[in-house]
């Protein structure tokens, strides 16, 4: 089994607290995880140390099989796609982005695009557009784009890299139903392809774990309360004791939809 990301007994402190305290997880090819947690629990944290914007305390961290520490992080950098609404916020403010731009700066990793855009860049960049359904605003401004079509772009422009993980941190926050179904129908096309792109997917609603999604962590004060395959954990005996309320869920079309009892 190929390794793609590895996480053993990791902690984490600041000002005197612990606020990841010995988490193990082990992803492997083929499989893609939703990290799941209550506010606070820890979970930009954990994933922030992926791309080493923090750095555990102590513990070990491997993706694609390097050890943090002992490999020029920046290689793993470019092998890793994000999207999340901290990065939307932020190119929103630009007003000079153009949406096909936003999606081929995603080869370089850069906000911006400060190196040389080859034609078969720009052909790459279309075809992607073309699938996530943007070809008919490509040349509008980033930050006039709504929501919803600033993530579609965003989640494009993270393919654009062909990156081998993808860290999709609350993708469909603040999307409308049609908006949040569209971006997940990409997805899940995405996972049925040859070369799948595998992810991890974090959010606040269970709804959104499609049937790409194999897995499931749950974080609860920066310790992993569960871990495993979907089924085995978003049950209502679980999902009660970690969210402390008596809450039932329905699969529906191979997804979860919670009811709080
Ligand atoms: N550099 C830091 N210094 C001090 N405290 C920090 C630091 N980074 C994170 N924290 C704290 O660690 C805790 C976990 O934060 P984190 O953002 O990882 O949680 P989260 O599960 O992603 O939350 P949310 O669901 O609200 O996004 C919070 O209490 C946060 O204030």
């Amino acid at each position: 089994m190929e390794e793609i990301l590895h996480y053993e007994n990791i902690t984490f402190k600041r000002e005197g607290r612990e606020i990841l305290k010995g988490i193990n997880w082990h992803i492997n090819k083929g499989e893609n995880w939703a990290l799941l947690g209550l506010n606070g629990s820890g979970k930009s944290t954990l994933l922030g140390m992926i791309p080493a914007y923090n750095f555990p305390t102590s513990g070990e961290m491997r993706v694609f099989g390097h050890k943090f520490g002992n490999y020029a992080w920046t290689k793993i950098r470019d092998r890793v796609g994000f999207v999340s609404s901290t990065l939307n916020n932020f190119l929103s403010t630009l007003n000079s982005e153009k949406l096909e731009d936003v999606v081929i700066s995603g080869k370089f990793n850069s906000i911006g695009i400060y190196q040389e855009v080859t034609e078969k860049d720009r052909i790459k960049a279309e075809k992607i557009i073309e699938d996530f359904g943007i070809t008919y605003i490509k040349d509008k401004y980033f930050a006039t784009l709504s929501q919803g079509e600033q993530r579609r772009t965003l989640l494009a422009r993270a393919f654009m890299n062909e990156p081998d993980l993808l860290i999709l941190d609350e993708p469909c926050s603040g999307l409308d139903v049609k908006s949040r179904e569209y971006l997940l129908s990409v997805l899940e096309k995405n996972s049925k392809n040859e070369n799948a792109i595998p992810f991890i997917y974090v959010t606040h609603q269970i709804e959104e774990v499609i049937p790409a999604i194999t897995h499931i962590t749950l974080l609860k004060d920066g310790k992993v309360f569960a871990k495993g395959r979907k089924k085995d954990i978003l049950t209502d005996k679980i999902l009660s004791e970690m969210f402390e309320m008596p809450i039932k869920i329905v699969w529906e079309n191979e997804r979860p939809w919670l009811i709080v009892k």
